[in-house]
């Protein structure tokens, strides 16, 4: 049995963060398991309130892991203070063999709540950019990664080799936030690939970008190279929006089991 490990934030309402990795590592067939840096107080509506993990308590959770298991992938999400990325970082620089990461740098919520703290950028940049095999920001954090306006495919592309510079062997520039098809730009240092996508019309999009970087991990976990790994996770990511569904008053999350609903004739086609 495969696993894989995400490094991340609680969300309560259950739509992002740690509860969403743990449903797509499950829904893509590998083992999930967690180390939790924050617990955030949240529903469909908006994020009220943010309790940091302590540091000890971060690495901790990571030796736990690392003295007992091999680790097959690990995704990180939301770490939000300079010390929290810190003891990630020094946790994982340990690791003999360390498993592919997808660093999914999060930086604001949909409801625009602040998930990484105003002074942490830098230190995300500098302690967990070089670790990551691949990173996978959204247009805002790309464009507050490397300080350029991105409008467009073109400038999709520049972002993602300024990126590439900063550490990560592969970068995939998300374009949910983009009008237009939502076309995600892969590079890996030498090419470019455009992984394409309908936009599909629906506001229950909460934990996309969650769901898919732990799809990605999970399929490197399994072994796929990396195109095959990101290009799955895409399509995972689409269906899992496809079928996001209202919980609460605000933006509902995505499906992570619908092929299983969908057998059981639970889930309406
Ligand atoms: N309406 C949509 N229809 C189809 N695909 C979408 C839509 N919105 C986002 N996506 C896709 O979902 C994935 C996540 O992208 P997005 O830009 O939403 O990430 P994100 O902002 O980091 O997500 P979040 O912060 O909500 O977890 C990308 O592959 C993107 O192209
Ligand atoms: C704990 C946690 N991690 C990540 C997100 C980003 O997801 P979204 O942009 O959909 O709010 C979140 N809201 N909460």
């Amino acid at each position: 049995m495969f696993n894989a490990l995400t490094i991340a934030g609680s969300d309560s309402c259950g739509g992002a963060g740690i509860q969403a990795d743990l449903k797509a590592f499950s829904a893509n067939g590998v083992y999930g398991m967690s180390v939790i840096t924050a617990v955030t107080a949240q529903n469909t509506m908006g994020v009220f309130g943010i309790q940091d993990i302590s540091p000890e308590i971060i690495k901790g959770q990571i030796d736990a892991i690392f003295d007992d298991i091999e680790v097959h992938g690990i995704k990180i999400g939301m770490v939000s203070k300079i010390e929290s990325i810190k003891a990630v970082a020094q946790s994982l620089e340990k690791i003999k063999k360390l498993p592919y990461i997808v660093l999914d740098p999060v930086m604001v919520s949909k409801s625009r709540f602040k998930l990484l703290s105003e002074d942490a950028t830098k230190t995300l940049i500098e302690e967990l950019l070089p670790l990551s095999f691949l990173i996978t920001p959204n247009i805002p954090e790309a464009e507050e990664i490397t300080g350029r306006k991105i409008s467009n495919i073109d400038d999709m592309k520049q972002a993602a080799k300024e990126l590439h510079k900063m550490g990560p062997k592969n970068v995939l520039v998300k374009g949910g936030h983009l009008n237009g098809p939502a076309t995600d730009i892969f590079y890996d240092s030498v090419n470019f690939s455009e992984i394409k996508g309908e936009r599909i019309d629906t506001i229950h999009t909460h934990g996309t970008g969650c769901t898919l970087s732990s799809a990605i991990a999970a399929n490197l976990a399994k072994g796929m190279e990396v195109l095959s790994a990101v290009t799955m996770g895409k399509n995972y990511v689409a269906k899992a929006i496809e079928k996001g569904f209202k919980l609460g008053k605000g933006v509902g999350p995505t499906h992570h089991f619908y092929e299983l609903y969908r057998k059981a004739g639970i889930l309406d086609e």
